[in-house]
């Protein structure tokens, strides 16, 4: 960021920050928000979250608890970032978020956010890969005759042949770079050439090289003490 200086509400203006700017973060915003509703759709009402009958609703508990986890980190020193429980928030831990104030050039500061959208990042892909001991329990249903003896020489290597599906395998890989083309081009009023906020091979390799590779893993380590 450039030259800065504080408003008397307390909104920090930087040289560079214009309306285009401003009007590019807003855009960006929406991306979020259209992200967040679809992610949120995959759950159904689930009403007890915010059932208020207790002392305070389960979605109010986690939402505080997170907000005192990321304000350590630093995330409402930011500007943009504000809160919904401000009263008693923890202090960032000065030290931490100091060592890492030294600015950058791609560096925005924006830790805690950062952190949490790594985080949300994580948990997604931990969770799609230990759907490998769901995925092989059924398997193991389906055909105990095949996977008993596997099991029973502690064969790895049989195992992992015998839940393997090579056309299912490449299937997933074309769809997920479709899908990185479809959620993540710039949506623009007028055509301008294709642009993808993720690079849709490279979501292909992820699955390839690691998603699908570690729920095979999870998958055989399973099958190994199912009859334990
Ligand atoms: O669909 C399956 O049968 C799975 O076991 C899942 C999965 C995957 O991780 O996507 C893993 C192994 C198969 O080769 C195909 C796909």
């Amino acid at each position: 960021m450039g030259d800065c200086c504080e408003t008397e509400q307390g909104v920090y203006v930087d040289s560079l920050l214009n309306l285009e700017w401003l009007r590019k973060s807003l855009v960006r915003e929406e991306d979020s928000i259209i992200f967040s509703l679809i992610e949120r759709s995959k759950y159904p009402i689930n009403s007890r979250l915010y059932d208020e009958s207790a002392a305070a609703s389960l979605l109010h508990l986690f939402i505080k608890e997170s907000e005192a986890v990321q304000a350590k980190t630093g995330r409402y020193t930011s500007p943009e970032e504000n809160a919904f429980f401000p009263a008693s928030l923890p202090p960032p831990q000065h030290k931490l978020v100091e060592t890492f104030g030294t600015y950058q050039g791609d560096d925005d500061r924006n830790y805690a956010a950062t952190a949490a959208s790594d985080l949300a990042c994580l948990q997604a892909l931990s969770r799609r890969i230990h759907y490998g001991k769901f995925v092989a329990e059924v398997k193991f249903r389906d055909s105990p005759q095949d996977y008993t003896p596997a099991i029973l020489a502690k064969d790895r290597e049989g195992l992992m042949k015998l839940l393997t599906f090579e056309s299912v395998e490449e299937a997933i890989k074309k769809r997920v770079e479709k899908k990185a083309m479809v959620f993540g081009q710039e949506v623009e009023l007028q055509e301008n050439g294709n642009y993808y906020k993720v690079k849709p091979e490279l979501v292909s390799q992820l699955y390839g090289e690691w998603v699908i590779p570690l729920t095979k893993f999870v998958q055989v380590e399973y099958l190994l003490r199912r009859l334990d």
